[in-house]
């Protein structure tokens, strides 16, 4: 189980794609037997080598051709990519790639998709671009894609439809439902080709999963800028529930931790906030003791929950108590699996939490609320109950 995470912190385009996958150590020499095989008569020449930008080596994918206006429409790309001997479902996915471009173009010019005359992007560098996208998404294979945000840039660029706002249109076409941003420096960050690579391969957008990088890939940019204009691809292995729970007999999640400092609310209000958390799922809630800036006494509220609820139970803490903010955190947890059982002893039956690594019983420990019952009801103080009982725990 392996997760491509594209890190867009310098935007995206087609050859700084092509360069982070190779660099991750994909068959070169496959992918260009590959591309090989379109029928664009040698009127290319593709070179790969290492390189350094911003002081971050990586792999430069170069495609070099003549041609200076192309006019290609859709049923001629088509016919480039049927004219191929590339892997049918590589050619499906470069058609597709191609057929939403061209929905795109076609409106931002108000055109159907059939009529777009295609320039820069339907050169023959855009179309090694795509083709050869496709082709190393499927020889790498991952389970899933994810990306960062995407730094789209600034400012204008200035090409065969004269000088365009960036993100250019068609890029932003491409980028509806993403979230994307403009960082410090001005610039084409993101073209139409990286645009499209990540509407058709991204499952999820937002900060790096949980996972054990084991390649990592840096595609390089052509442009000259402040900051290193590279694109990073990370293949994480996923840490597969099942899979550690049989290598192991742990079982492995996410939590997610919630954190506030608060210095100015009323210290009876806490005991509402936790109960309020506890009933909308946190794991666990619990209060702190700190000395803030201005020596100032403290609580710092911590609230354990799945990741899926963080968003539901910051805004509890953000509407309930006196924070402005609250800060989240993911965490990995290694769990012993547990399970509830019932036993007799003497005093009475009661719940025990039977807790293992595999098989084997690590701890069990009689349910808190079961004993208070049985004390009471045999009328001996609740150490003396947990003696007692102690000696029916098989650990
Ligand atoms: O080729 C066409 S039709 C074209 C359309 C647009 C629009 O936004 S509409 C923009 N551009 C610009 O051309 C270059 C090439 O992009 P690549 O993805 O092929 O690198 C880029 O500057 C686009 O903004 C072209
Ligand atoms: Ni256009």
């Amino acid at each position: 189980m392996s997760i491509l995470y594209l890190d867009c912190f310098s935007g995206i385009s087609g050859d700084m794609f092509l360069g982070a996958m190779l660099d991750l150590g994909l068959d070169q020499e496959r992918f260009l037997r590959q591309l090989q095989t379109l029928p664009l008569n040698d009127e290319y020449s593709i070179e790969i080598k290492k390189g350094i930008k911003g002081g971050i080596t990586g792999t430069d994918v170069v495609v070099k051709t003549h041609e200076h206006h192309p006019h290609r429409n859709l049923l001629d790309i088509y016919a480039i990519i049927d004219g191929s001997a590339l892997e049918y479902d590589i050619k499906q996915k470069s058609k597709q790639a191609f057929y939403k471009l061209a929905k795109a173009e076609g409106k931002v010019h108000g055109k159907p998709p059939e009529e777009i005359h295609f320039h820069e992007v339907g050169a023959i560098d855009s179309i090694v671009d795509i083709v050869g996208a496709c082709t190393l998404i499927s020889m790498l294979n991952p389970t899933k894609v994810y990306a960062s945000h995407i730094n789209v840039g600034s400012g204008t660029v200035n090409c065969a439809h004269g000088i365009l706002p960036v993100p250019a249109p068609a890029t932003l076409e491409l980028l509806e439902g993403i979230p994307i941003y403009s960082g410090e420096e001005a610039g084409e960050f993101t073209t139409p080709t990286g645009a499209l690579i990540l509407n058709i391969f991204v499952d999820k957008f937002g900060s790096m999963p949980l996972g054990i990088p084991e390649k990592i890939g840096y595609g390089l940019g052509k442009a000259e800028r402040k900051s290193p204009n590279v694109l990073r691809a990370v293949l994480l292995k996923e840490l597969d529930r099942m899979e550690s729970e049989y290598a192991e007999g742990l079982e492995r999640d996410a939590v997610a931790i919630l954190e506030s400092n608060i210095d100015d609310m009323n210290p009876q209000l806490y005991e509402a906030i936790i109960e309020r958390l506890f009933q909308e799922g946190a794991l666990d809630v619990f209060l702190t003791p700190i000395i803030m800036k201005k020596s100032r006494p403290a609580v710092k509220l911590t609230c354990l929950c799945a990741p899926n609820k963080k968003q539901h139970l910051s805004q509890i803490i953000l509407k309930e108590t006196t924070t402005l903010g609250v800060r989240e955190l993911l965490a990995g947890r290694i769990k012993l699996s547990r399970k509830i059982e019932e036993i007799n002893t003497p005093l009475g039956n009661l719940k025990v939490k039977i807790a293992k690594i595999g098989d084997e019983t690590i701890k069990a420990a009689p349910e808190y609320e079961d004993m208070k019952i049985l004390a009471k009801n045999n009328n001996i103080p609740l150490l003396k109950a947990y003696e007692i009982v102690k000696r029916y725990l098989t650990v």
